[in-house]
């Protein structure tokens, strides 16, 4: 692209970054179903000179690249599925966590699951960030990792998640509140117009409970 980024797609995450500063000069950051690396490109600019530190971890099924050599030294990327991605790696790769998580992991939209599919992804995406397990996806969750966590998300941390509008999001975004103490629900411009697209942001993490 003219622009240098990869995919249309830098522009959504820019205004989100533009309305709600969620990735700050030196910050690490999760970017789950990263490729093909528009929101890696956007995340990297986002960390300031290379003297501030910050990095950024990209995820996804499908096979992907760093897509620009200018952040070859700051942005990992990994194959994997989001769902079944052990914490260990994780913690291996940001020990002291994340101060943002991103997720625009979507699968193929057919238009029969589309709302179903995107929250059990975006469900993902926060029980990474948060250790939440809700009930139609979370035991399940539970149960492929082996264990309860707290999440990887550091408390003051943000949360993006993209999420398609239909039966169970009020209630997505309702459990949202638990655990962050601002939720908004965002539509950027640059989704096609048609579409049922948002994006769920949660700001200022709370501290996670102790488990027990
Ligand atoms: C809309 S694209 C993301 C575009 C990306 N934000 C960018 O800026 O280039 C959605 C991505 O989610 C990935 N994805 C879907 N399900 C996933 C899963 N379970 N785990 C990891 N990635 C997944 C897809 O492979 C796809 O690359």
């Amino acid at each position: 692209m003219k622009s240098g980024y990869v995919s249309r797609a830098a522009y959504k995450l820019l205004e989100i970054q533009e309305k709600h500063k969620i990735i700050r000069p030196g910050s690490t950051v999760l970017d789950l179903g990263c490729s093909p690396g528009a929101w890696l490109q956007v995340a990297c600019q986002q960390l300031g000179p290379p003297e501030r530190g910050g990095t950024v971890l990209g995820v996804d099924i499908q096979p992907v690249v760093v897509p620009d050599r200018h952040c070859d030294s700051r942005v990992r990327v990994m194959q994997a599925d989001a769902r079944t991605l052990p914490p260990s790696v994780l913690h291996e790769y940001a020990p002291g966590g994340f101060d943002t998580v991103l997720s625009d992991m979507l699968q193929f939209t057919s238009g029969v699951n589309d709302v179903e599919l995107s929250l059990e992804l975006a469900g993902t995406a926060m029980h990474i960030a948060t250790g939440y397990h809700f009930d139609l996806y979370g035991e399940a969750l539970v149960q492929r990792v082996g264990f309860r966590h707290t999440g990887f998300l550091r408390p003051g941390g943000a949360l993006v998640m993209k999420v398609y509008e239909g039966a169970g999001t009020n209630e997505f975004i309702r459990d949202m509140q638990k655990y962050f103490t601002k939720v908004a629900r965002m539509r950027v411009d640059a989704s096609r117009s048609m579409s049922r697209e948002f994006y769920a942001v949660g700001l200022g993490r709370k501290p996670p409970p102790k488990l027990s």
